[in-house]
């Protein structure tokens, strides 16, 4: 096989375990994983669809400069209630704040996704998916929190996790929830010729 003929590597630029299974769960398997590391802070009165494209593409940024001649692939997952974003809880207290917010209202879950292809080309696609969760009691919040399924997680909660038992109903798409919008993920990839 020739340099031109040699099919081009996909890069996933992405710490998440959850997209990794995601993309295999469909048939494709990143040749290499490269988190990026960036400043994930949201800007004053900055929309929540705002927000995860631009911090999709910073993502991406940080990453393809590693990768030339590659396709890199980028995503950003956040919990929307209304205008406001909630945090990617990393202590027990912001966990709390999440789902005392979110019990027994209806939030947003968006997921931006964005590809450059070996040429450069750049795509991005937005999904949206329309969260219910039912009302939760202290001890059932208290008994969440002591486990560990909301470290690290937008809004505090994982849908994949015990926590399903709080959602009664959701609209759209489930991967997006938890990591990854596979269909809009695969319609990039196929959009910029990849070929798994
Ligand atoms: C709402 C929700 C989020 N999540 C996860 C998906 C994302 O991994 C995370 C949101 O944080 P992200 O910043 O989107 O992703 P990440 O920090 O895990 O990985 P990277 O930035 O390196 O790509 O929350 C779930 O796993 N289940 C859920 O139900």
């Amino acid at each position: 096989m020739t340099a031109s003929t040699r099919k081009a590597q996909l890069v996933l630029a992405s710490a998440s375990p959850r997209r990794l299974d995601l993309l295999r769960q469909v048939g494709i398997v990143p040749d290499q994983v490269d988190p990026a590391e960036i400043d994930e802070a949201v800007l004053p009165r900055e929309l929540p669809p705002v927000y995860a494209r631009r911090v999709a593409w910073a993502k991406l940024d940080a990453v393809c400069q590693r990768h030339s001649g590659a396709y890199v692939l980028a995503a950003d997952t956040v919990v929307a209630l209304g205008r406001r974003i909630l945090p990617k809880a990393e202590t027990e207290d912001q966990a709390r704040r999440c789902l005392e917010m979110l019990s027994g209202s209806r939030h947003k879950v968006l997921g931006a996704v964005v590809l450059q292809g070996p040429d450069g080309t750049r795509v991005q696609r937005l999904a949206e998916t329309a969260v219910r969760f039912k009302r939760l009691s202290d001890s059932e919040i208290a008994s969440y929190l002591a486990g560990d399924e909301w470290r690290g997680k937008a809004g505090g909660y994982a849908i994949q996790g015990r926590a399903a038992a709080f959602i009664p109903w959701i609209n759209g798409s489930y991967p997006n929830v938890v990591g990854l919008p596979i269909l809009e993920t695969l319609l990039l990839l196929k959009g910029l010729g990849y070929q798994p």
